[in-house]
Parts: structure tokens; sequence; C-alpha cells
């Protein structure tokens, strides 16, 4: 395929025209003589790369970027009123033939300065100390404030069409929080539709920006929807022999079974009818640490129940301390907040909590952005021992005084150590500085992550007390063992065609294909819905309805592909997701690592399938390298060639691989105890100040 057909052949209703025979057994250790690199679409890919490049820069394209970090994006630029404008920037795609959906024609100058912002690939380029501005995080509110914490900048907008259509939109950061115009429709997430002014309830009086209007629907009430789970998986035993680590000044022995937790008969209720019969080892050590009113790092592999191992003991001390009912006020004044990066999961960490704490007097609520902030606050003020929130949307509702600090007992950083990097640091400097916030002597903080690099965790000494813990359930950001990971060497030009390969492969079996931009993603999965596989996306530039409509018709299968940016990296548990596709490798191992343990939770088991560009991605196989091995998983020989004689960041410093913690940064003096376990002496008090 030439490059001109780029983009258009996404209105083509064919399949594109070389499509390998897919041979299965030759996924694994893709070296050098890796079928796939045989393949005449690769070979050309490869070979001509150069000229293709030539000639888009020659059209003035592609300035300093190699023709394969080119997103749709930039094709659309030169026929601006194109099909490919407003890919699904506004739309699903799941079960629909391409032919269905209309277009509209956008502001082509608009969308162009959209564009310009949209490098999700700069993102994670900078990882671990990503800068937030450039990431498919959320966005929303709070964090794009231009004067102080609680004033707000939007970018330009332009009113976005509605449900049905696809249309390009000027202003990209209007994508998020699903701007509506003055006075439009507001589309409630339960399908009713009515009528708000914008003084009823906009994303903040004070703003400049839009007013968002998009009401979530409510969670279903009735206890069989409250208590679904999937199932754990075949290897749910293994759990038990990964090598657990805790270091920290006098950690109190784990637990072994939820008796020895001592939970109240309501918690054990709940636990048995969410399935949950023995504790993994991330809560075997947390919940002790949590009820003992220690301070906590934690970091486990995906899938692995880090979220119950905080949501339980918090419920607990919340049980035994008594809480007050929830009762109608102004200002609520919660006892425990919780963060996350994205809208998504902090929703789901919602969830858990209101299962879990089905049938107390504690009430959970969540807030997030691109929903409506009035909506939220009637939630609020209903009562609110545990607000769930994105940063924010929660610098928003602290701002508007409907959330008092004064109670925080207990506050924790999901996937910490995003939120602690420098796209969500210094809005978590923010909340541990607002007025009435404990001091961190005065209430409990919590960690949690799959990965925890060191600059973080030096980082988080400011949110810790000192003598806080830190436990290590296998390696410090290892990959999740039960996920089968491989990697090809698959150029820019053969990723689609691979991709389609796979899939028709995979059959309807869940996958989620991660890219690196916005703009690809909408890209892919409407090249997908052409080749009639049923695919949706999510990214940050989707309104909110339609991303989690979008996370709806994955989970129930009715679109059986997801297409995602990195905000579906983290955190995200979606039942039977048996496959992850990396199109694109994401800059940081890190991510890899999360992206990856979106399958293979819980004790079941998933495959990962990466393509590994030449051209873009040998920084990245160093640290690959490691996480593969580490993971006891097949590397390629070709892989292994490229890590060795990449002058990398593993030896740098540089921030690309960004080779993970194995320990704990405060110790260097762990020691092995006989029962397998490992736990360090205490630090040095000294040392302890020095870094806090
Ligand atoms: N003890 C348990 N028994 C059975 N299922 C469990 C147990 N603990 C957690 N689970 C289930 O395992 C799944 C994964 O848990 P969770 O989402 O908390 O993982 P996580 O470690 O936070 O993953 P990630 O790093 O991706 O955020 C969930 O469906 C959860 O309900």
């Amino acid at each position: 395929m030439g490059d001109e057909d780029w983009e258009a052949e996404i209105i083509k209703p064919h399949v594109s025209s070389y499509v390998p025979v897919f041979e299965k057994d030759r996924y694994s250790s893709g070296a050098n003589g890796d079928t796939f690199n045989r393949t005449p679409a690769s070979s050309s890919e490869m070979g001509d790369g150069s000229s293709r490049r030539d000639h888009f820069m020659r059209r003035g394209f592609a300035s300093g970027r190699s023709l394969g970090d080119r997103d749709p994006g930039e094709s659309n630029k030169r026929e601006n009123t194109s099909t490919v404008g407003g890919f699904g920037v506004g739309k699903s795609f799941g079960n629909r033939g391409f032919s269905n959906n209309k277009f509209e024609e956008g502001d082509s100058s608009g969308f162009w300065r959209e564009s310009s912002n949209d490098c999700e690939d700069n993102q994670t380029r900078n990882r671990g100390f990503s800068k937030r501005g450039d990431s498919d995080y959320e966005q929303d509110e709070g964090t794009q404030r231009s004067g102080g914490i609680f004033g707000s900048r939007r970018s330009a907008l332009s009113g976005a069409g509605n449900g049905d259509t696809f249309q390009s939109r000027s202003g990209s950061g209007s994508g998020r929080g699903g701007y509506k115009g003055l006075n439009e429709e507001v589309i409630t997430g339960s399908g009713k539709n009515s009528w708000k002014s914008e003084a009823e309830g906009g994303e903040g009086g004070d703003t400049q920006g839009p007013k968002v209007t998009y009401i979530p629907p409510p969670p279903p009430e009735d206890e069989d929807s409250i208590f679904a789970h999937y199932q754990t998986g075949i290897n749910f035993d293994k759990y038990d022999t990964i090598l657990v680590e805790v270091s920290g000044h006098d950690p109190p022995p784990a637990i072994l079974t939820f008796e020895e937790a001592n939970l109240c008969q309501t918690l054990n209720n709940n636990i048995a009818k969410a399935g949950y019969a023995k504790l993994t080892p991330v809560q075997k050590y947390s919940i002790p640490i949590i009820q003992g009113g220690r301070d906590l790092m934690a970091c486990a592999q995906t899938g692995s129940g880090k979220t119950a191992a905080f949501l339980l003991p918090i419920l607990a001390h919340m049980m035994r301390d008594g809480i007050t009912a929830s009762r109608f006020k102004e200002l609520q004044e919660p006892e425990c907040i919780i963060v996350a990066p994205t809208r998504e999961l902090i929703n789901q960490i919602y969830l858990e909590a209101r299962k879990f704490s089905f049938g107390t007097c504690v009430r959970a609520v969540v807030t997030y952005g691109g929903t409506q902030l009035g909506h939220s606050i009637r939630q609020i003020v209903q009562g609110c021992n545990i607000l769930c929130a994105t940063p924010g949307r929660l610098m928003d509702i602290i701002g508007k005084e409907k959330i008092g600090l004064r109670q925080v007992k207990y506050l924790v950083l999901d996937e910490a150590d995003r939120m602690l990097d420098m796209g969500f640091g210094p809005e978590m400097k923010k909340l541990i500085s607002c007025p009435g916030m404990p001091s961190k002597e005065q209430r409990q903080t919590l960690m949690f992550s799959a990965t925890f690099p060191e600059e973080i965790q030096r980082l988080a000494g400011e949110f810790l007390k000192s003598n806080y813990l830190f436990v290590a359930v296998g390696q410090v950001g290892g990959a999740c063992r039960d996920v089968q990971q491989t990697v090809l060497q698959v150029g820019q030009y053969s990723k689609r065609e691979k991709l389609v390969e796979i899939l028709r492969n995979i059959g309807d079996e869940r996958t989620m294909v991660f890219v690196e931009t916005k703009k690809k993603a909408d890209f892919i999965a409407t090249f997908l819905c052409q080749e009639k596989i049923s695919t949706t996306s999510i990214h940050g530039d989707r309104e909110q309805r339609e991303r989690e409509q979008a996370l709806g018709d994955f989970r129930c299968g009715k679109c059986p592909v997801l297409v995602a940016t990195s905000v579906a990296a983290r955190g995200l548990d979606i039942e039977n997701v048996q496959h992850v596709i990396n199109f694109d490798l994401p800059s940081t191992i890190d991510e890899y690592v999360h992206r990856i343990g979106r399958t293979g939770r819980c004790g079941n088991t998933g495959r990962a399938i990466s393509f590994f560009d030449l051209e873009s991605d040998s920084l990245l196989a160093q640290p690959l390298v490691k996480v593969l091995s580490d993971a006891q998983q097949d590397v390629p020989a070709w892989l292994e060639e490229i890590a060795f004689s990449t002058y990398g960041p593993a030896f740098s410093g540089g921030t690309r691989g960004n080779v993970f913690a194995s320990v704990d940064t405060r110790k260097g003096k762990s020691s092995l105890n006989t029962a397998g376990f490992s736990s360090s002496q205490a630090p040095n008090p000294v040392d302890d100040e020095s870094w806090d």
C-alpha cells in the first residue's frame, strides 16, 4: 500500500490486498527469521520506508518525524473535509458498518490546532515524569487550570455533534468532558433527555469554559449486579508461591485467611458474596498493616487484588470506629479519599467500595471529570464517607466547599506512581496542603501500584510517615507471569495487516489493542470496522458518555475489540480479556507492564502480543528483555541483540526504558527470612529524615 493510500484506504470497503496466512505457532520468539518479517508487506515497508518519508517530506508532512509516527490525523490535514476528519470523536464504532455512519465536515483549522496538541506519543516519551499536559489521562477540571488551584482554563471549543454523527471538533480539549453548548440537551446515561440551563449544572461557575452536562447512569442496585464477579483462574493458587518482601520498621505479621482479619460479619458476608474465598498475597500483607494504622506503599502485580487490599481494612476500621450514618449536609467530610488517574478506574474502585460496604451505613460516592459537576455535588451532599475521585474533579469539589478534609483519616493513591509523577504530582501536593487536610502524621496514607520507579518512591516520602512500610509482592514493576508475552518485529506499514490477521485468528475473544495516539485509536478502530471486526475505542478525546458506552460494549462482548490509548492501560478490570495487542509499544516499560496486565488477571491466563518497530522502539529493547526474562518468557534472539547493542536508558539513566525499581528505595538492608519471605531491617531514622 502506498502511503498516499493511508487515509484513502479507510473509506474503501475492501480488505487490504495482502493478508498473510496466520501461523499461530510462529508468534513466539520472532527472531530475525520470524515469518512475519519475511512477508512481502513487511519487507516492502522496511525497504522503502525512506523513500516514503522523502515523499511525505516533499509534501510537507512528517517534518522531523518518522513516517511511522505520522498519525491518521495528519493525512486528514490534507483533506480537511475528508471522512477521516472526525474519526470517532463523538462516535462509538461498535457493531456498525462504516457506511452507516454519517460524517460531518469540521473546522479543519481548529481540528489541526487540536492535532498539534494531540501527541499522546509525547506523553509516554517522558515517562516516569511524564508531563501531564501531553497525556491522555484526565485533564479536565482542576488540572487544566491556569490560575491557581481552582481557576479554570479550557481550550477553545466548538459545539459537539449529537451522539449519532461523526464530527470534527476544534479544540480537542473540549472533547474531554463532553462539551455541549449553552442550554443544550442533557443526555443522561439512562437515556432520558432533559434541558438544563448553563447555570444549572455546568462544570463550575467560575470556569471560562463550557458546561459538562453528562450524567452517568446510576449503577444497578440489585444485589446480583453489585456482587457480580468473574472466576479466579487456574493460577490463582500459584500466587502463594510469589516471594513477598516487607521493608520498614516492625511490620505486623501477615494473615493467612480472611478470618484472621477479624472483620465484622457484614464485611465477611460481602466478601463471601463477592466470591473471595482466599486472600491474595498483597491482601495477606496489606490488610494487617493497614489495620495496624501504618502507612503503606504496596507494589504487586497487575490483577492481584490490590483494590480489596486497601478497601477491606479501611471499611473494617470505619465499622469498628462506628461511622456516623450519612446524612444530607452541604459540606460533607469524608473519612476516606481515594484518588486514581482515570475516570473509568475511579468508577471501578467506587463500585468495589459500594460492594464491600453493602448493608453497612458507610456511603461511598464517586466523582470524576466529564460528568456534570452539579450531579456529583447532588450525590455528595446526600452523605459521603468514602469519596472516590479523579484529581481534577476532587480539587473542583473542594474548591466549591462541598467537601471538607478535616475528617480525612485515610488517603489512598491508587496507581500511586502515576499519581505522583509530573502529571498528577503537583495536584496531589495541592491536595495534601489544602486547608483542613490532616498532616501526614494525622492521617493514614496508602499507595498502591504494580510499578514504582525509584524516583517516584522518593517523592512519595513527602506524603507518607517516615516509618511507612513497603510491601513488594514479587519483583517491583514486574509483569504478571500469567500473561504469555510475545514480541514480533513489525514495521509501521505492516502493522495493520498483522493486526487484522491476528484478530481474525482470535475470533470473538476479547482483545484490547493499544495505540499511542488518540487519532490513531480512532483510525484503527474505524479501519477494523471496515474489516468487519466489531470494534470500539476509548481515549481522552471521546466524550465521557462515549467512553462509558465503549467500555460497556466491550465488557458485554458486543464489541470484542477495544482500541485504546494509555487512558485504559491502568487498573481496568474487565472480565475475559484474553488478549492485549500493543499495536504501538508504549515508550516506557512500566506502561507496558500495566497494559499487558489488562489480561491474565486474578489467576486467569492471557496473551499479549507486541509489535516492535525497529525504527521507533529500540530504546525499549533492554527493559523489555528484562521484563520478559523476569517473567520467564521467551526472549527473541533479535530483541536480545538489539538490547545489547543499544546504549539505552538502563545505562544512560534516560527515561524511556525506565528500568524499574527492584526494591524499596530506602533500603539496601533487606534480608530474606527463612520462610521465603523477606523482611528488611528498620530503615535508619536519620536516613528517613533526610528524604522525608
Ligand atoms: N481474594 C480474592 N479472591 C477472588 N477474587 C479476587 C480476590 N481479590 C481480588 N479479586 C478479584 O481480582 C480482580 C483483580 O483485582 P484488582 O482489580 O483489585 O487488581 P489490581 O491488583 O488492583 O490490578 P491492577 O494493578 O491492574 O490495578 C478483581 O476482579 C477482583 O474482584
